[in-house]
């Protein structure tokens, strides 16, 4: 699908310390979540998320994690409200995670790291047409953040799970179908946290808006060791380990990270 094309293909092993600062770079992510300094907006409306789960097609390895990418011709999966003005696609979703339990999340909360972060990655289909396009411009996407826990077994993750031994070096892909990305999010997707910052893998634009749910949801350990023994390297390589493939921590230069509660 057009989201999953050049974007993502970069063959350039993941720096993951990358470019500390964007040139210019005034509103890069990940950051931490510094509860007191958030500010509620009554105006932030409930979010609406409407996804086809028969749009799903397939899940690859692209190197830097793994990705699970939907049909995004069509208005099938759907992202308003909360803090957009305007509709949003999914087009995928990934995940970022640690070698251990004690890190491997992006963002933080009052400094406190998570095993592991999921973002559903939604372009801005009112005003463009292709996600390439979207992730060039500021209001061009919008991605949601859900922090994972070491817990309890996720039993709608497994499906993905058991496909991945099938993807487990770079550029491997198998067909994915009929998963519902909604089985994903936390049982509340009305208390979050919104603010304007970027990508987190290269070109690191400055297109996002980040909404990072407040709930977080629990995976078992086992599941995430899964996650750990995709590789970064393909059949040829030397084998290296996908984990740790999260972004350090950017400057918020001044920026307000909004609640939609108080
Ligand atoms: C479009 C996109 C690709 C990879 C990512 O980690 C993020 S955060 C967004
Ligand atoms: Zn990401």
């Amino acid at each position: 699908t057009a989201c999953s094309s050049k974007y993502v293909l970069s063959q350039m092993h993941p720096m993951w310390q990358g470019p500390l600062v964007v040139p210019g770079g005034d509103r890069q992510s990940p950051i931490d979540i510094a509860v007191r300094k958030t500010v509620f907006d009554s105006e932030l409306k409930p979010l609406v998320a409407t996804y086809d789960p028969q749009t799903c097609q397939q899940i690859w390895n692209n190197g830097y994690s793994f990705l699970v990418e939907y049909d995004d011709t069509t208005d099938k999966n759907t992202l308003k409200g909360g803090p957009l003005q305007d509709k949003f696609r999914l087009c995928q979703f990934h995940f970022h995670w640690g070698e251990s339990n004690d890190w491997g999340s992006e963002h933080t909360v009052d400094r406190r790291l998570f095993p592991a972060e999921l973002h559903l990655v939604h372009w801005n289909s009112d005003r463009y047409t292709l996600f390439e396009e979207a992730v060039m411009e500021e209001n061009g996407l919008a991605v949601i953040g859900v922090f994972l826990k070491v817990g309890k077994r996720h039993e709608g993750l497994q499906k993905l799970v058991d496909a991945l031994p099938a993807i487990r070096h770079k550029d491997s892909i198998v067909e994915f179908n009929r998963f519902d990305p909604g089985c994903l999010l936390p049982a509340n997707i009305n208390d979050y946290w919104t603010y304007h910052g970027s990508l987190t893998t290269p070109p690191l634009t400055e297109s996002v808006s980040w909404i990072i749910m407040k709930q977080h949801i629990e995976v078992s350990h086992d599941q995430l060791a899964v996650f750990r023994s995709l590789l970064f390297t393909s059949a040829e390589e030397v084998q290296k380990s996908m984990v740790n493939n999260f972004r350090v921590q950017q400057p918020i230069r001044g920026r307000t990270v909004r609640s939609s509660f108080t």
